[in-house]
């Protein structure tokens, strides 16, 4: 009876279920629905589990939410659709501030003739591809895929690109992949235990070295052309391949009649054997399942194993589909000498790497904006200083280099418990990017100057006839005369002050044409 009563209850409430489910970032401000949700959905939780959620999500008022909501978003479809992009988040109103929304999500290195030598922030991609990343998280719950305790005990990957999550011990890996995964910040940081597992969510736990091995975590659909292929589709292909087998067999039956040999290769096998062999791998590794694989690694440091290490070392260098890693650094201890040796394994692995900040929040938290984001900046040109002292015994591990390190570095607060999310987003995207599955179509901005000042209005275009030469001007010789030196008053300017560049006593006579 009871079982009847639950059956109806879900088949009932699926849709709605699903509906949340895949829209995590709506839901965000309830992580309790989505987190009952995302349980009921699946098979795997016992029943009784299933019922106290779905009674749980009704008095939290579910319903009404899911109406609501309902109401705004498109009604039939499941998902919403890739374009147009959502709308932005409504502006806070007067009186309400959010200290973390203003703090920027990602960094650039400053140029090298900025004498303050400050990390600038970096332009936001567009809002098609940031949804784009989004969705290949979000569209569905994530799978949890395998757990390998060693390189070769992990299952065979032909065709999905993977990423890997590389840090210290409670750096806050396991926190992140649930925070991509779309749990909101409390959700994400307590996943604890056997339900975490069911809900196929990463372990998390304030004890450094939670997670002993590499677990990999399946996100978003595959694209159609690789591993989504439909029904008839798949069909065809089958029948195609059945086929071309029994026209082989024919022949090969007709050669031995006739007396003669099967035709062999170099290898000395048949071509049929070698047909044979595709077939038996093509049911060696299951068709593509998802957009993206993304691997949570042992931490280093504290509470590791030197096994572990050598582990991580194989699979950084062997992967076939490692498209690249991060690495997290926590912005409040800072770079630490394993981080620099991570980054020279990465060197010697040739591998794509990119650094993302964790905690952000805790820097945050009970500081103004300017002095929180002075220690992100700081922090920021540390890693820079240290990746550029590494890069110089490599030719290809390179700054923006194709197989080289990112200079763009990301800063996130998944764990933060009251604005969960913070820089989440650009971290999706980062990894899409890294994996290929987005591209960025920023333009490159060059820090200081506005490709188009506000107020200015847009160029005219003219064609060549048009255009009014200007009368050409007289070459005029032009005095510059330097300002007179400032006066120095401590120690420190005095120092300057002793520099040839700066010391600014002499006058210089500059010829310029304009
Ligand atoms: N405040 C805050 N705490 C965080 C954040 N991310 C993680 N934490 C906390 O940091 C601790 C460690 O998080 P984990 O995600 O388990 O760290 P890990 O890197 O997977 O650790 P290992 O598995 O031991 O290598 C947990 O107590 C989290 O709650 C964050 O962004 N903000
Ligand atoms: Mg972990």
């Amino acid at each position: 009876m009871t079982h009847l009563r639950l059956t109806a209850t879900v088949t009932a409430t699926a849709p709605a279920l699903r509906h949340i489910v895949s829209n995590p970032p709506v839901f965000r401000s309830s992580p309790a629905v989505f987190l009952c949700a995302h349980r009921c959905l699946s098979t795997s939780a016992p029943r009784h589990r299933r019922e106290v959620d779905i009674r749980r999500m009704r008095e939290r008022g579910w319903g009404t939410a899911y109406k609501q909501r309902k109401s705004e978003l498109e009604p039939s479809s499941p998902l919403p659709p890739l374009s147009p992009p959502p709308p932005p988040p409504p502006p806070p109103k007067d009186g309400e501030t959010d200290s973390s929304s203003t703090i920027p999500t990602s960094y650039l290195p400053p140029p090298s003739n900025d004498p303050n030598q400050r990390a600038v922030p970096a332009v936001a991609p567009s809002a098609s591809s940031l949804y784009h990343a989004t969705h290949i998280f979000s569209s569905r719950p994530p799978k949890f895929l395998y757990s390998a305790g060693r390189f070769l005990e992990l299952p065979r990957n032909p065709h999905t690109p993977e990423v890997c999550l590389i840090g210290r011990s409670n750096v806050g890996k396991s926190t992140l992949i649930n925070a991509l995964a779309g749990l909101s910040g409390s959700a994400a940081r307590s996943s604890h235990g056997l339900q975490a597992r069911r809900a196929n969510s990463a372990i998390t736990s304030r004890k450094a070295g939670c997670t002993v091995t590499l677990n990999g975590y399946g996100f978003g659909e595959p694209p159609a052309a690789i591993g989504g292929l439909k029904r008839e589709q798949k069909q065809e292909q089958g029948e195609e391949e059945q086929q071309e087998e029994e026209e082989i067999e024919k022949e090969e039956k007709e050669r031995e009649g006739a007396g003669g040999k099967a035709k062999t290769t170099q290898s000395g096998k048949s071509r049929a054997d070698r047909r044979q062999e595709a077939k038996e791998a093509r049911l060696r590794d299951p068709p593509r399942a998802h957009a993206l694989v993304m691997v949570d690694m042992p931490g280093y440091g504290l509470g590791s194993e030197v096994a572990w290490g050598k582990e991580i070392q194989k699979y950084l260098e062997r992967r076939v589909m490692l498209k690249g890693a991060v690495v997290l650094i926590d912005s409040v201890a800072g770079i630490k000498d394993l981080d620099r040796a991570v980054f020279k394994s990465l060197r010697a692995a040739g591998l794509k790497t990119a650094v993302v900040l964790t905690k952000v929040d805790k820097l945050i938290e009970g500081k103004d904006r300017e002095r929180a984001q002075g220690r992100i900046q700081e922090v920021c040109l540390s890693i820079w200083n240290e990746l550029r002292r590494i890069e110089r015994h490599s030719e290809t591990w390179t700054e923006g280099g194709e197989n080289g390190w990112e200079n763009e570095i990301f800063v996130t607060g998944a764990g933060d418990p009251k604005n969960g999310g913070l820089g989440i987003e650009e971290a999706r995207w980062a990894i899409c990017k890294m994996a290929g599955l987005v591209e960025d179509t920023r333009e490159a901005v060059v820090p200081g100057l506005e490709a188009n000042p506000a107020g200015a209005a847009p160029p005219k275009i003219v064609s060549f006839d048009d255009i009014v030469w200007a009368p050409a001007k007289p070459v005029e010789e032009k005095t510059v005369v330097q300002q007179e030196p400032e006066k120095i008053t401590t120690f420190e300017g005095l120092r300057r002050a002793t520099t040839p560049k700066q010391s600014g006593v002499r006058q210089k006579r500059l010829k310029a044409t304009f």
